[in-house]
């Protein structure tokens, strides 16, 4: 994989360098509530302006339908980027269209642009190789180079990730160098004891890990959206919680081959709950009850773990010598259940561990709920691309790269 230093060696001075970047950042309505995505781009896109560049910079953010949808525009994104570059960055109102051609064609040495939202084309995330390919096309006119730098990204076949650096000359920034460099290590000689905390909400893309754990870790901690599906494995109902149906028998599969393997699954022994989704908005009262794990009533849903959840899990994290974390473990979002992510947070912090927390929402959930981000050993700027890295899977984003 050639790096952004070979780039830069070759120079850059005038050439049009485009920037795959996650700025998929928390917000709410157009305030970011956690800029750390745009934090970790920024030494790639600084030294490639710095060097003289024209810089376009691209994301997606948020999941919308492959069709333009204004509460998912990067305009927040592109403005904070220019605060903390303490420079003016152009923004195009769309991503291949005329917009982005009149702001790339208009950009000076050393400038940087932001596409809007990638995702606003169907192109981008298409599972037909050549609408993708069609969309990698357009977006391959808009530069001369190709720098991959987001990571939260790089498990995705998506047009921008996979298809693009097949057009261009193509190179790893700082933050995928970096992330790749700490993940590396988990996959080798990890110490033991081996703890993993899964939690978030994203349960259908992330129990696959589940498979490769029972292989690697001693312990596997589970809460968030992704518990209940195992509380319903288990036999017990979930009232109105996160469900996934349709993986019930590939969990119960699991916690049959964690007991045969020894491997120590722990669940939660109490939920908070309340009976509707809280509003994120208002932050108003959510009503919460906190209820034993296997009597959750019907219409309730789980949103947090409960007390004696949080005082299990930091105990079994306190003896542990590497500890992995991905997912919040309740909507930490709203203060009724933010207690149950705080808990494993400072539960990592007071073990001797080197933790590594993985996740757009887990490492921002981290820096909102006060803690000091540099007292953990990493923090990853990607969720399930950290997962699927530490399964070994191979990374289309990453694939791409090679020379
Ligand atoms: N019990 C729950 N029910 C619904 N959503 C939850 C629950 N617990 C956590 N979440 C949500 O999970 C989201 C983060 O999930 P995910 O995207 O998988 O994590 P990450 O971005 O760290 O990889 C948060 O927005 C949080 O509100
Ligand atoms: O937020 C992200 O992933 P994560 O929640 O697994 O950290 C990435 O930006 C990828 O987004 P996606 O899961 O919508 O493809």
């Amino acid at each position: 994989m050639k790096t952004i230093d070979e780039l830069l060696t070759e120079g850059v001075a005038g050439r049009r360098v485009f920037v795959r970047a996650d700025l998929n950042v928390p917000l709410d309505g157009t305030t970011i509530t956690d800029d750390g995505r745009i934090r970790a781009v920024l030494p790639t896109v600084a030294k490639l302006a710095e060097a003289g560049a024209r810089v376009v910079v691209a994301s997606h953010l948020g999941r919308p339908k492959g069709a333009p949808d204004p509460a998912f525009s990067l305009a927040p994104a592109a403005a904070r980027l220019g605060e903390l570059l303490g420079a003016d960055v152009a923004f195009a109102t769309d991503t291949v269209g005329d917009s982005a051609r009149s702001v790339v064609a208009g950009l000076t040495d050393g400038q940087v642009a932001v596409l809007e939202n990638l995702r606003f084309n169907a192109g981008e995330t298409s599972k037909d190789d050549a609408e993708r390919g069609a969309f990698a096309d357009r977006l391959a006119e808009l530069a001369d180079v190709y720098v991959g730098d987001g990571f939260g990204a790089v498990h995705r076949k998506h047009a921008s990730v996979f298809d693009l650096p097949a057009r261009l000359p193509h190179y790893a920034g700082y933050l995928i160098a970096t992330e790749v460099g700490v993940l590396k290590k988990l996959t080798t000689d990890v110490e033991r004891p081996y703890a993993v905390v899964l939690g978030g909400a994203k349960v259908s893309d992330k129990l696959g890990v589940i498979d490769h754990l029972l292989e690697r870790a001693d312990r596997i901690l589970i809460g968030g959206g992704m518990a209940y599906t195992f509380l319903k494995a288990q036999g017990h109902e979930v009232g109105s919680s996160l469900l996934q149906e349709d993986q019930i028998p590939v969990v119960q599969e699991y916690l049959r081959r964690a007991e045969e393997k020894g491997v120590e699954f722990v669940l939660p022994v109490d939920v908070v709950v309340a009976p509707a989704f809280p509003d994120l908005k208002t932050k108003a009262p959510a009503h919460p009850s906190t209820v034993a794990a296997d009597a959750i009533p019907a219409g309730q849903m789980g949103l947090d773990n409960g007390p004696e959840t949080n005082k299990l899990y930091a105990s079994k994290l306190a003896d542990a010598a590497t500890v992995f974390w991905n997912g919040p473990m309740g909507v930490f979002e709203h203060p009724d259940f933010a207690d149950g992510t705080r808990a494993v947070a400072q539960a990592l912090l007071d073990s001797s561990a080197f933790t590594v927390v993985g996740g757009g929402d887990s490492a921002a959930a981290v820096r909102i709920l006060g803690f000091d981000e540099n007292a953990f050993g990493h923090i990853s700027t990607g969720g399930g691309a950290s997962l699927e890295y530490l399964e070994g899977k191979t990374l289309p984003g990453l694939a791409a790269l090679e020379d």
